[in-house]
């Protein structure tokens, strides 16, 4: 007779209580000064609650089956809680991991974590890819990944292609072998990590969130992320898929007169959880059998001679379990049918996988209430069993064994390459990419906009510099021009007034005196002061150099460049001359020059690159008071080449209109004891 295909052989099942865990999120801020709500254990399983001011609460010790406070981090509660049964989906059971709590108690914050603190789901994506490409391969699977989330009562997939897809409502449906399914949902085959946490973010960027009052993002849909692996080389396997699911509920409000319409919707659907919980926890027993009968069970099989089993901690009770449940004669009773959330968890929910729930509390007082009612629910929780499909050694043929020790090999395989990687340096790991972009991306958009923002200014601010300095060269370029002006001219001047022998001071500042700027100052005031030793040569100096502002062309900023360059009192320039008889020159040669131009009608030329420069024109040739041969090379060629011809009445001309004028002598004049 021939044997019944592996698929349709019926296995037993073990029974096994949902995991509860409890994790109370930290306080933070202005919040934390108020005190807060703190779960402390008393024995093995139970926990007492204390109230902000450390008093216990009345009828405030619970039952879980782990407890993680503000101090426990996301990698913590995976490692000690949700990692066995991530290893437990891998290994060919349906598992699901279920976040529930009242808003902001951070469901979100342990399902998705943040970028420096990944939650349990790429948590969980690591631990199965295990950084590898092929990771699953190696163990003969291949895994699909949907993510849906069912918002105001609809079902939409949130890695549905197009845009009219990615809004519709999906339908759920119900057979005899899958129980309920979302009818259309798209599954998307992954074959590594950076796969499905790539495909995370992208639903993530649908996903409905919006800020209450009491979360900046807060989940207005329960979110559901499955990742179905199916064997490929066995043959038993072949005919079997199992599920992850990892599912981050919406936030219950419990402020009804507030709650906006999905709000609403979320209250109902987890009500009508809250309700299947309940019918399911009712005496422990879903299938017919009374609390009572099942100890009774318990206790005959325990004390059943040659019961031939080896007792793990909890193995007393599933060993009692190993009838499958009536579940289809039963399921009317418990009203999965209400809610879409519901119909879809029905697996997890006294169905065939293994079940935690992750149960977040906010301690602040001002959410005592919702805590109170969050921790009641766990306690319900913790008493509903599901119903394992018992192990593959009883339920397979000598021919499934050997493919037992084929996937054995494999696991090994896959296991010895995780371990060849880890060692390795974490430098040549890829690192576990972002799946957190649609929870932060509005943040991301505005740190964005503002980066851009402030690159636009930028680009701005150095436009208006380089106009700037572009302003500011070409007044250095004028400056210089200036200077050599003024450097030409009072050379010029120098060359006619200077007399052929040594100046003594009082004749100098007579010559000072002569110019019509002193106006407000009487000879004799300027000699006295000399006299007296009240003006020192150095100011006699500025005073004279403060002359050239009476030409016209030496009339400009240049001037007083002229004077803050000027050599300190007795210091000599480069010639041996002291900075006085420099000056002396100077005012000498602006005198000379405008006085050859007012001849000859030319106008100084302005320095430029093929003039002699200003070094040279200091050069040590130029120390006697007459000038030398090069000096006169570097004077203003006059429009009428007589200029320096100019007959005897000419000069004398020249001569008397400089007087009237009140200037120096002009160049006609003899004293200077320069040739003309
Ligand atoms: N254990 C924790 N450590 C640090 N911060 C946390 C923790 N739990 C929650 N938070 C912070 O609290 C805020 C609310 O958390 P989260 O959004 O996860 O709450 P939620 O339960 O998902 O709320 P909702 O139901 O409204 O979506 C977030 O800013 C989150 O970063």
């Amino acid at each position: 007779m021939r044997s019944p295909s592996p698929a349709r052989r019926e296995r037993p099942s073990i029974r096994e209580p949902l995991q509860v865990v409890v994790r109370i999120r930290p306080l933070v801020g202005s919040a934390a000064e108020s005190g807060a709500w703190r779960l402390e254990q008393r024995d093995g399983q139970h926990w007492v609650c204390h109230q902000p001011q450390g008093e216990k609460l009345e009828r405030g010790v619970f039952p879980f089956d782990q407890c993680f406070d503000g101090k426990a981090t996301n990698k913590e509660l995976f490692d000690k809680a949700a990692k066995k049964l991530v290893q437990a989906a891998v290994a060919g059971s349906n598992a699901s991991i279920l976040a529930y709590g009242q808003t902001s108690s951070g469901k979100t914050h342990s399902v998705l974590g943040t970028p420096y603190e990944p939650g349990i789901l790429p948590l969980a994506v690591e631990e199965i890819f295990g950084f590898r490409d092929d990771g699953l391969q190696v163990l003969g699977k291949q895994a699909k990944l949907s993510y849906f989330e069912i918002f105001n009562e609809k079902v939409i997939d949130l890695l549905a292609h197009g845009p009219s897809q990615a809004t519709s409502s999906l339908p759920v449906k119900e057979d005899a072998g899958r129980g309920f399914y979302v009818q259309g949902l798209r599954e998307a085959p992954v074959r590594s990590a950076e796969d499905v946490l790539r495909l995370v973010a992208r639903g993530e960027e649908r996903r409905r969130y919006a800020r209450t009052r009491w979360n900046d993002y807060s989940s207005r849909s329960h979110a559901i992320f499955s990742l179905c692996f199916e064997g490929a080389s066995s043959a038993w396997e072949a005919t079997r898929r199992t599920k992850l699911n990892i599912v981050d509920l919406a936030g219950c409000e419990n402020h009804k007169h507030e709650a906006s319409e999905d709000g609403r919707h979320i209250n109902r659907s987890l009500f009508f959880l809250g309700e299947v919980i309940s019918r399911l926890c009712k005496d422990g027993r879903r299938d017919g059998l009374s609390q009572r009968s099942l100890s009774d069970t318990r206790r005959r099989q325990d004390s059943a001679p040659n019961s031939g089993i080896s007792t793990p901690r909890h193995s007393a009770r599933l060993r009692d379990a190993r009838t499958p449940p009536r579940r289809e004669k039963n399921a009317d009773f418990i009203p999965y049918r209400d809610s879409k959330l519901t119909r879809v968890l029905r697996s997890s929910l006294g169905g065939d996988a293994l079940t935690l729930l992750l149960v977040t509390v906010h301690p602040s007082p001002s959410f005592a209430e919702q805590s109170l009612t969050s921790l009641r629910f766990a306690t319900k929780a913790r008493s509903v069993d599901n119903f394992i499909p018992s192990g593959l050694d009883s339920a397979r043929s000598n021919e499934d064994r050997s493919f037992s020790v084929c996937d054995a090999a494999r696991i090994i395989e896959g296991l010895q390459e995780k371990l060849r990687r880890l060692e390795r340096p974490k430098a040549s790991q890829p690192g576990v990419p972002d799946a957190y972009r649609g929870r932060r991306s509005q943040a991301q958009e505005e740190l964005h906009e503002e980066l851009q923002k402030l690159r636009l200014e930028l680009r701005a601010k150095e436009r208006e510099l380089a106009a700037k300095a572009q302003l500011l060269s070409e007044r250095d370029r004028q400056l210089g021009q200036l200077k050599e002006q003024l450097h030409l001219a009072t050379r010029f001047e120098h060359r006619i007034d200077l007399p052929s022998e040594p100046v003594s001071r009082h004749e100098d500042s007579l010559q000072v005196d002569a110019w019509p700027h002193d106006a407000g100052r009487s000879y004799a005031d300027q000699e006295g002061d000399l006299a007296d030793g009240r003006a020192d040569s150095h100011s006699r100096s500025l005073s004279l150099v403060s002359r050239a502002e009476d030409i016209p062309c030496l009339r400009s900023s240049s001037f007083v460049t002229r004077q803050q360059n000027l050599p300190e009192e007795g210091s000599s320039v480069s010639g041996g001359e002291t900075q006085e008889e420099l000056v002396e020159k100077l005012v000498r040669l602006a005198v000379m020059q405008i006085s050859a131009s007012k001849d000859s009608g030319t106008v100084l030329p302005a320095a430029g690159p093929q003039e002699t420069s200003v070094s040279e024109r200091w050069s040590p040739e130029f120390t006697g008071p007459g000038l030398s041969e090069k000096e006169n090379s570097c004077l203003p060629v006059p429009a009428n080449p007589d200029v320096l011809g100019t007959p005897r009445s000419k000069q004398k001309a020249d001569f008397r209109f400089r007087r009237s004028m009140g200037c120096p002598p002009g160049p006609g004049k003899d004293r200077s004891g320069v040739k003309g």
